[in-house]
Formats: C-alpha cells, sequence, structure tokens
C-alpha cells in the first residue's frame, strides 16, 4: 500500500478514536471556509477572476463535460505516481503553482507553503510577487523537493537577470516564465473593493530586498523611499512590449530548462518550441486575466497535438480534485500545478493546512487512477475519457 492510500487508511482509523478531519476532505468546500477566516478584501482576491468571472466558470464547466470511464482486472496493486518533469524527479504529478502576496492568506505567507511542498515531496513554484524573498524562501523549503521560480519579466533587464542569478544561486532549478499577467486584468471584486496588495507593500518582497532595485530607488527601501520604491514597482513589474525574439535574452541567462506559463492556442505552442523553450504551461491564469477566454482545459489538447514530443506540457486552471487531475493528464498534461485550493488551504490552516490539501489531491488521484485501471500517470490516454 502506498503512502497515499494510507492516508485514507489514516483517516478511517482515527475515526475509531472518534477524530475526525480538521479541515474537509473534498478540496472544493474549501473556498466557502476560507471566505470565513479571510478578510473580503483578501477573499475577493484569490476567489475572484477577471471581468464577469465566466472564464473561471467555464474552467470548471470544461473538466464536468469529460468523463472517466472505469476499466477492472488490470492488477493495480502496485501503483507508482512518480513522473519526471524537465528533469525533475516527482513523486506525483502535481506541482504547487505560483500563487504571489500569500501573506495575505496567512502571516508566514510563502513560508509555510514552502515548508509544507517540501515536507511533502512536491515541487513548488515560487512567484515573484512573492511576501517573502527568493532566499528565505529556499531556506523554509529545505532539501526535500526541488523547487522551481516563477519570473515575472520586469522592464529592466539587469532586474529580471538578478532575479534570475539570484533565483539560481538559492537552489531552484527550473524557470517558469508567466506570459498572461504583463498587466492585472480588469478585475471588478478587486476594484469595486480599491484593493491592490502591493500598494499596501505586500508582494513586493523580491524587489525591495534586490540590489538592482534598491540601487535604483536610491539605496535600500526605508520609510524616506517608500513611496518611490512603491512607483517604481508598479512603473517595473510588466512589459507589454516584449516578443518572442526577447527569449533569446532569456535563454542567455538561465541556463535550466524554462517553461512558457500562459499559453493557450497551438501556434504560440509551436514559438515557443521555436525559441528553444523545454516546456509550456496551459494556463489562463484560473480565468483572471481574460473574461471569456477558452477554458484551458479545452485548450490543451490543440497544444499537446502542436508540440507532440518536443516540448513538455503542464496544465493548470481549474484543477480541484485528484479525478480533475486523472482528466488532465488523460488529455495529454505530463503533470498539473494545483493552485486556490493549497491557498485555500493556507488560510484555513497555515503549513498544515497546505498538506492536508495536497494528501487529499493526491490520495484522490491515486485512488482514481487503480479504480479506473491504471497504475502509472503515462498510462492515461484520451482513451480513458468520454464526452459527457
Ligand atoms: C491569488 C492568486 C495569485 C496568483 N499569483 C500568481 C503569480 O504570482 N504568478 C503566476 O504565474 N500565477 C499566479 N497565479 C495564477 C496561478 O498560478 C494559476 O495559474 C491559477 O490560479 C490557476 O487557476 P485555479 O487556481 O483556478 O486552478 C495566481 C493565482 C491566484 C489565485
Ligand atoms: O493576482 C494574480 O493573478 C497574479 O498573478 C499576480 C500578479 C502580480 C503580482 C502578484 C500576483
Amino acid at each position: 500500500m502506498s503512502a497515499l492510500a494510507d492516508f485514507q487508511n489514516s483517516i478511517y482509523l482515527q475515526g475509531l478514536g472518534d477524530v475526525r478531519p480538521s479541515l474537509p476532505t473534498d478540496p472544493t468546500k474549501l473556498e466557502g471556509l476560507a471566505e470565513g477566516v479571510l478578510s473580503a478584501q483578501a477573499f475577493g482576491y484569490v476567489a475572484g477572476s477577471a471581468g464577469s468571472e465566466a472564464t473561471a466558470r467555464a474552467n470548471r464547466d470544461a473538466f464536468d463535460r469529460w468523463r472517466i470511464v472505469p476499466r477492472f482486472l488490470r492488477d493495480v496493486a502496485h501503483r507508482d505516481l512518480s513522473v519526471e518533469v524537465l528533469g525533475t524527479a516527482m513523486p506525483s504529478p502535481v506541482l504547487l503553482a505560483p500563487i504571489g502576496v500569500q501573506s495575505i492568506f496567512h502571516p508566514d505567507g510563502e513560508l509555510a507553503t514552502a515548508r509544507a511542498a517540501g515536507a511533502e515531496g512536491l515541487t513548488m513554484v515560487l512567484s515573484t510577487a512573492a511576501s517573502h524573498s527568493i532566499e528565505e524562501v529556499a531556506e523554509a523549503n529545505g532539501d526535500g523537493a526541488p523547487r522551481w521560480y516563477q519570473l515575472y519579466w520586469p522592464k529592466d533587464r539587469d532586474l529580471a537577470v538578478s532575479f534570475l542569478e539570484r533565483a539560481k544561486a538559492a537552489g531552484y532549478t527550473a524557470l517558469v516564465v508567466t506570459l498572461d499577467t504583463f498587466t492585472l486584468a480588469w478585475r471588478p471584486r478587486d476594484l469595486d473593493q480599491a484593493y491592490l496588495p502591493f500598494l499596501r507593500g505586500i508582494g513586493v518582497a523580491n524587489y525591495f530586498s534586490d540590489p538592482v532595485f534598491q540601487k535604483a530607488v536610491g539605496g535600500p527601501v526605508t520609510d524616506a523611499n517608500r513611496d518611490t520604491a512603491l512607483l517604481h514597482w508598479v512603473a517595473n513589474f510588466g512589459n507589454p512590449s516584449l516578443t518572442w525574439d526577447d527569449l533569446v535574452f532569456l535563454r542567455e541567462h538561465w541556463h535550466g530548462p524554462i517553461a512558457l506559463k500562459g499559453v493557450q492556442h497551438p501556434d504560440d505552442a509551436r514559438r515557443a518550441v521555436d525559441a528553444g523553450m523545454d516546456g509550456v504551461i496551459v494556463s489562463n491564469h484560473g480565468g483572471r486575466q481574460v473574461d471569456g477566454a477558452i477554458a484551458s482545459l479545452d485548450a490543451l489538447p490543440g497544444v499537446v497535438d502542436a508540440v507532440r514530443d518536443q516540448a513538455t506540457v503542464l496544465f493548470d486552471s481549474g484543477i480541484r480534485t485528484g479525478s480533475d487531475v486523472v482528466k488532465a493528464l488523460a488529455l495529454g498534461a505530463k503533470a498539473v500545478l494545483l493552485a486556490r485550493p493549497y491557498a485555500y488551504g493556507l488560510a484555513l490552516g497555515g503549513q498544515a493546512g497546505v498538506q492536508h490539501v495536497l494528501r487529499c489531491v493526491q490520495a484522490e488521484l491515486e485512488l482514481t487512477m487503480a479504480l479506473s485501471g491504471v497504475t502509472r500517470p503515462d498510462e492515461l490516454s484520451p482513451e480513458v475519457l468520454v464526452r459527457a
């Protein structure tokens, strides 16, 4: 029996002593509970999406339109969820998606998430817009799991290079470059509450701690130059002028694997391959950027078909349960990034809350695979699914 299935057994066994899980085992229940412990602003920030939130809903509806067809009598006694993704060995095809500003969910923010990922052996992708620095998060993460770094490519190229050098020095092994958020989209929940965490100094730790950034604002950030520093952040955060040609610069300054996050069109996936990228992450940022955009799961097969074996395809936007992971893998993703559910776990229970969510999703993934007649992620193919 695997450690993941043991988690299920341990829950039942604790029941004999009248102990029940402190958080729900269905990750779709976490959002409602998180609303009760977060400020209205923080909850609006994490649960909200762009515009009328049609794409956020479409992301979930797309999973509902695929159904798994279980198969039996295939000897599924030994299950092995491990995968190798962009040179990183992982115990299961689940990563922690980059989520910025995590101190709005819990005072320990990314440090708690990094400890949880390290304890579970899963790879965390640290956001540039974190509330703790690249180096602090690396230390909290420890050596229990490889870590990746997500770049928001700032206008100042020297600052971008400085981020990459710091990430490399702190042991982050792969780079995720997010394409879809060079500017924040129209987000009514945040606009209605006039809420932007960064203007309150949350999510800027990597900038304020950076020597290149500090030089640009006249030295270390203190009360005296704080407003200057925040305005410099706003002016520098994203660069709408970037083109595919700029990826040459990135390739020159990062020697490990690079994955582009936010790819939805097959032609963009091909261009990523042509630009020497190692992977693409099919994602629409959880519906937080283009309202009315295609559901991310609906974009997945076209991208998989376009890149075939030339790049690794990862997926996010809408993953809530282990069954969702099965569907994304069956449609061709090598691994998935779990996002909002772990942020809710963090809000509800800090490090332990994140670990609880990670265990639930992976245990359900393993059980769903076995009950569908599959023992390894690479056995999943579109044949496992039918249209609802
Ligand atoms: C509160 C919040 C902050 C996020 N911050 C980042 C970020 O800093 N960098 C990034 O690449 N994606 C960020 N994302 C997007 C996630 O990585 C992921 O693509 C998205 O949440 C997937 O949708 P889902 O949570 O509905 O599954 C953020 C998402 C949320 C909800
Ligand atoms: O809110 C987001 O979705 C996001 O990706 C982001 C953008 C800038 C800073 C922090 C998070």
